[in-house]
């Protein structure tokens, strides 16, 4: 059976730097898949490619057996395939609500009206409302994203890419630059996401790789090296060579 989200043989250079090489996954509803690899193994590459911001040299891209490797990046965003990005993009003047309800406008093509008679849209406040309690924003969603911590600031990203309805979302390092204390509010968000929703994570972090993902992917050079459980991924001779070696031995020691 094909899934919500199909890649067939992607690949891309930059002049003689071959950044993917024939990389193929298949994502079925449900989802959580984590995409690992060394620094330039060329994750974010291809997150970028299936995403729509760089153009491949040759694959397809099928969501919903939709063949989309043509459209531009805001027609794949309104059919379901979001992403968030390694470093945030947030307005630091505004707050969380702010942002979030900004999204939902946005989606439903009323964001050019004046702003402040939505506040009072008792469809798009619920919304909003029920997407910052599910990231646990809750109390700072009045808050000015300057002044939150930044592991919430991460979580925002989330709440704004939920609130574009996706069927497969694309995590790029959600803990990326969050302080050891609050990668739990992460892991709980993280644990929280739809059921029904494809989520495929790229992480650094090995302990949120293993309790988030049920399939793993890794990558190295360009190319898919191995693929499977949480753990025949970190038993693997030729992905601890590659890249889990000092995780595993830091772990054996601990
Ligand atoms: N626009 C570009 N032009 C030329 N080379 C690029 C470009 N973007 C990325 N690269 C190169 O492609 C390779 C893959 O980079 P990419 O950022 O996808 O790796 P990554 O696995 O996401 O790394 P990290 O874990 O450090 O984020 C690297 O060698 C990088 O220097």
């Amino acid at each position: 059976m094909n899934g919500v989200f199909q890649v067939d043989n992607l690949s891309k250079a930059f002049g003689g730097l071959t950044v993917s090489r024939d990389i193929s996954i298949t994502m079925k509803e449900g989802a959580r898949l984590a995409l690992i690899g060394p620094n330039g193994a060329g994750k974010t590459t291809f997150v970028n490619l299936v995403t729509g911001q760089l153009r491949p040299d040759s694959g397809t891209i099928l969501l919903g057996g939709e063949n989309v490797t043509r459209l531009g990046s805001v027609r794949r965003v309104r059919k379901g395939l979001v992403r968030t990005f390694q470093v945030t993009r947030l307005f630091s003047d505004m707050t969380p609500e702010e942002h979030v309800t900004l999204t939902v406008l946005q989606r439903e093509g009323r964001a050019s009206r004046i702003l402040s008679r939505f506040f009072n849209d008792s469809a798009v406040a619920g919304e909003v409302e029920s997407l910052l309690d599910a990231l646990g924003l809750l109390e700072v969603a009045r808050r000015k994203v300057g002044e939150i911590a930044y592991g919430q600031q991460r979580l925002l990203e989330i709440a704004i890419a939920l609130a574009l309805k996706p069927r497969v979302l694309l995590l790029d390092e959600p803990a990326a630059g969050v302080p050891q204390s609050e990668t739990p509010r992460i892991e709980q968000a993280l644990e929280r996401l739809p059921p029904s929703l494809a989520v495929l994570m790229i992480e650094h972090d090995m302990d949120l790789v293993f309790r988030f993902a049920r399939h793993v992917v890794v990558l190295a050079a360009g190319e898919i090296i191995f693929e499977g459980l949480p753990a025949e991924v970190a038993a693997n001779s030729k992905v601890r060579e590659a890249y889990l070696g000092s995780y595993a031995n830091a772990r054996q020691h601990a």
